[in-house]
């Protein structure tokens, strides 16, 4: 029976998903969270008819001839403005970021006057309405700013301050547990040297991932190849409110590949259970009420790939971020490429330039799933569809760009 394709996988991973609740943020703390509501301007920026340079308010009316001479009244400065109204004949001296007085329309730069006493005389022309920044011309009360959906960003900080939010509403933080199973498995730095050791390496890779994502993460550690150690593994995390368990090994079919067995005797309907992917065929997905669990291969690539298509998009649904998917970009092929079979093929490849402006992906020559050097040593991920045709250097291909 044909597997499961990765899109239909990752339609019942992270398709529809109701967002986490909101909570309040400092902006200053916003960055990368993303926003549960529409926030609109609290107020006009700019609020009233500013000027854009040092010099003098006027009426446009009283400039068209140059030279023209005009009565400095008053100054109008930043957080200063000038309380009066500016009449005929009449001018004050301005600088930028000042509110216009009453009366005004147009700032003459001050290099092009001459000041004399109270006096002040036009040395060049200046077109009406000029050197002003208009009420509400960057955005006016009101008007929608930032979208619900949208990952905030450093400039996002600084448009959301602008409008006078000193808190945002932001989703909830996905709470994600790693565990990772096997009997082999030691922290670096604790082992005893002996042969039959592994150490440790998925957590590291998946943390970064989930973090990067937006999520908070926890790690559960190792847990022996045990059922009763890993079911309870998974009821700490139902317990402790977690969102998204995430355990690295024992997906497979050998007899100490306990994960499935596991899930099945904590109740979590598996809803993906093997997919047509390179690497990661023995993905895992289920629920048990509020609880997902993502039951990821042990190869340290299959789960950090899997990681990457599965985990990240996951935790940026459950924030309401729009378009939870993995991004790809469109690079051309590096060399020639075989046939596809019917897993769809996250390849390691290096980028190169194609002397055209764009990129040439090159898959490294060994794709093995447990090769952790070749995975650092990549430069993005080159994807081929399951069953792709054989392909020549140079036909256009997608590529999903490692972003760290
Ligand atoms: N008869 C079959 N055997 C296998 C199949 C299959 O279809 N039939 N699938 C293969 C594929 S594909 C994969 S991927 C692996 C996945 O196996 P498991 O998820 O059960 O992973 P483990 O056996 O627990 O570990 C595999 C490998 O990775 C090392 N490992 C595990 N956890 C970690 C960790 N946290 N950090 C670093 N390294 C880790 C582990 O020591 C093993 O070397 O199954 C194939 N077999
Ligand atoms: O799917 Mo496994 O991840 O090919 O090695």
């Amino acid at each position: 029976m044909a597997l499961m394709s990765v899109a239909e996988a990752l339609s019942l991973v992270a398709g529809p998903v109701e967002p986490l609740a909101e909570e309040w943020v400092p902006v200053a703390a916003a960055a990368g969270r993303v926003l549960a509501r529409d926030l609109l301007a609290n107020r006009s920026q700019p609020p009233a008819d500013m000027s854009a340079m040092d010099g003098y308010a006027v009426r446009a009316a009283d400039i068209v001839e140059t030279p023209s001479r005009l009565r400095v009244i008053g100054e109008s400065a930043a957080g200063r403005p000038f309380a009066g109204a500016v009449g005929p004949g009449e001018c004050t001296r301005i600088f930028t970021g000042a509110v216009l007085p009453e009366g005004t329309d147009t700032v003459v730069i001050q290099e092009n006057t001459a000041r004399d006493g109270d006096l002040m005389t036009t040395t060049a022309p200046t077109a009406a309405l000029r050197n002003v920044r208009k009420a509400g011309c960057d955005f006016a009360k009101g008007a929608p700013g930032l979208s619900a959906g949208h990952r905030i960003t450093a400039r996002d900080m600084m448009l959301a301050a602008a409008m006078d939010h000193a808190e945002i509403p932001v989703a909830r933080r996905p709470r994600v547990a790693l565990v990772q199973t096997g009997d082999e498995l030691v922290m670096p730095g604790r082992g005893t040297g002996a042969d039959s050791e592994i150490v440790v390496s998925n957590s590291f890779g998946l943390a970064a991932l989930a973090r990067a994502a937006g999520a908070e993460v926890m790690d559960l550690g190792v847990v022996r190849d045990d059922l009763a150690a890993i079911r309870a593994a998974i009821r700490q995390a139902m317990d402790g409110g977690v969102d998204i368990l995430v355990s690295s090994g024992g997906a497979s079919v050998g007899d100490h590949d306990l994960m499935a067995p596991a899930l099945k005797a904590e109740q979590v309907e598996l809803e993906v259970h093997k997919i047509a992917l390179r690497p990661g065929k023995p993905l895992m997905f289920g629920r048990r009420g509020a609880l997902r669990v993502l039951g990821l291969p042990g190869n340290p690539v299959s789960s950090h790939v899997c990681g990457m298509l599965f985990l990240a998009p996951l935790i940026r649904a459950l924030q309401g971020e729009t378009a939870p998917t993995y991004r790809t970009v469109p690079a051309r092929l590096g060399c020639d490429m075989p046939a596809n079979d019917w897993r769809m093929d996250f390849m390691r490849a290096t980028l190169s330039d194609d002397g055209a402006g764009g990129l040439l992906a090159t898959p490294l020559p060994v794709q093995d799933s447990s090769l952790l050097s070749v995975l650092a040593a990549a430069d993005a991920l080159l994807v081929r569809d399951a069953d792709a045709p054989a392909a020549s250097a140079g036909t256009p291909c997608q590529v999903i760009l490692f972003q760290d």
